[in-house]
């Protein structure tokens, strides 16, 4: 991998910056390098063999729970200890400075899991964050598979901000390079069963949470 010199263009800045705003979501093509999202899948086929993906729970801390008829993926948490992770941090972290600049959301870091979802696996409506322990403001998906045919299911369904909405806001092909940013609070959304294994990174731009001198646990 090259030396760190990522600039996004401007007006894709820009038009990304408006679609959050107006809409709550973008679905940005090519957002990041193919060279660095094929690394990072790598990473992922390497950890999977190792016996290093886990089975994702939902839930925090003592609410957390492995609930397999809602959620089917494997993770495994970004360390930042390999270049690729090193690499797509520091994007995300340009991110985080763009989105700050521009729409002052107060985003304060990031985290980030890879994730599998072998054939057949999904992930139930859900929403990332919930009205008033909403330390999770944006949210990432960036997808990995060199290929993907419309056949193998596995996309990503935004609903609007309403329990009972069934008109569906976007349907994401997970395309390599593609990432898709929603804000975490207000847009339920669900990954359909997937015919073929599915790979990713999942991640959320977090406000700062600490009062009173406590620190907010990561993850
Ligand atoms: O993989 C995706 O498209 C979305 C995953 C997701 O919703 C999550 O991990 O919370
Ligand atoms: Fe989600």
């Amino acid at each position: 991998m090259e030396a760190f010199d990522w600039q996004w263009q401007a007006s894709l800045l820009n038009e990304m910056l408006d679609s959050l705003v107006e809409q709550g979501f973008y679905i940005w093509d090519d957002a990041i390098p193919q060279a660095l999202c094929l690394a990072l899948l790598n990473e992922v086929q390497q950890l999977e063999q190792e016996g290093e993906m886990y089975k994702a729970g939902i839930g925090r801390g003592d609410d957390h729970q492995l609930k397999s008829e809602v959620r089917r993926d494997k993770i495994k948490w970004l360390d930042g200890n390999t270049t690729s992770q090193i690499l797509y941090l520091k994007m995300m972290a340009e991110l985080q400075f763009q989105i700050n600049r521009a729409l002052f959301l107060g985003l304060f870091e990031y985290e980030a899991h890879f994730a599998l979802y072998d054939k057949g696996d999904f992930y139930k409506r859900h929403r990332d964050s919930f009205k008033g322990a909403a330390n999770r403001i944006l949210t990432t998906v960036l997808y990995l598979n060199p290929e993907w045919d419309k056949e193998w299911g596995g996309e990503l369904l935004l609903y609007p901000d309403d329990d009972q909405e069934q008109t569906v806001l976007a349907r994401v092909t997970p395309k390599i390079g593609r990432l898709a940013i929603f804000m975490s609070e207000n847009l339920p959304h669900e990954v359909l069963p997937t015919h073929q294994p599915r790979v990713s990174i999942a991640g959320w731009f977090r406000c700062n949470n600490s009062l009173g001198g406590q620190i907010d646990p990561a993850k």
